[in-house]
């Protein structure tokens, strides 16, 4: 059987990664979307083994040990990974396996499957960043914080991804992310 494509979404925290993700999902019912391990505490509403596998520190390194993850990294004080077999599996079933992930493991990811497509989402100015992180209401102030600063370095990074796209408005965006993934992977 054809083998499936790896599909990497980065970009800065509120930029609208899991909102665009989500549309995607709902657009197009064969992609499957990657469930991480964290050891960040879930917000409310977040449920456990369908936005993250919420996991203790140990729980966390455990899993590196065992080589469990396809690639990990700590963002604003917490760890994220993808587990390795959902997403081989599904590969090899032929399917689309979208990763939504930070700059850190993107270049993990780059380096061990080079065949993935990456995309960078862009927001449309730095003040509008912050805003959606403010209106989302879903961090305290000094996660808020911590998003914003690692926000800079994020961006410096999109020139390294195969396709930027700006997430001005959201159904543009979204038309232009499936031109991306529609165009490259027939
Ligand atoms: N490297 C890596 N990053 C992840 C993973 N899961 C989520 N992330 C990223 O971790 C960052 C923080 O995620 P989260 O705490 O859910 O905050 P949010 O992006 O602001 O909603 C985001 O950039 C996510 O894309 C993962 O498995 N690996
Ligand atoms: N194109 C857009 N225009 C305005 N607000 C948006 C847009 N895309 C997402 N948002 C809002 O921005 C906030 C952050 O989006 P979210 O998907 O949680 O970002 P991320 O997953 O990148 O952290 C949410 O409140 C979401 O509704």
């Amino acid at each position: 059987m054809k083998k499936g494509k790896l599909i990497v979404v980065t970009g800065p925290s509120g930029v609208g990664k899991g909102t665009l993700v989500r549309s995607l999902l709902e657009r197009h019912r064969d992609l499957y979307l990657s469930v991480s391990a964290t050891t960040r505490a879930p917000r409310r509403g977040e449920i456990d083994g369908k936005h993250y596998y919420f996991v203790s520190r140990p729980q966390f390194q455990e899993m590196i040990a065992a080589n469990e993850l396809l690639e990990w990294a700590e963002f604003a004080g917490n760890l994220y990974g993808t587990p390795r077999r959902p997403v081989e599996a599904q590969i090899d079933q032929g399917r689309w396996v979208l990763l939504e992930i930070e700059l850190v493991g993107a270049r993990q990811i780059r380096a061990n499957f080079p065949e993935a497509l990456r995309l960078f989402i862009l927001p449309p100015s730095m003040s509008e960043l912050e805003r959606r992180l403010r209106n989302r209401s879903s961090d305290s102030a000094t996660a808020i914080a911590l998003r914003l600063d690692r926000a800079t370095e994020e961006i410096a990074a999109a020139s390294e991804f195969d396709f930027q796209v700006i997430n001005d408005d959201l159904e543009t965006a979204l038309k232009n992310i499936e031109a991306v993934l529609f165009a490259r992977c027939p």
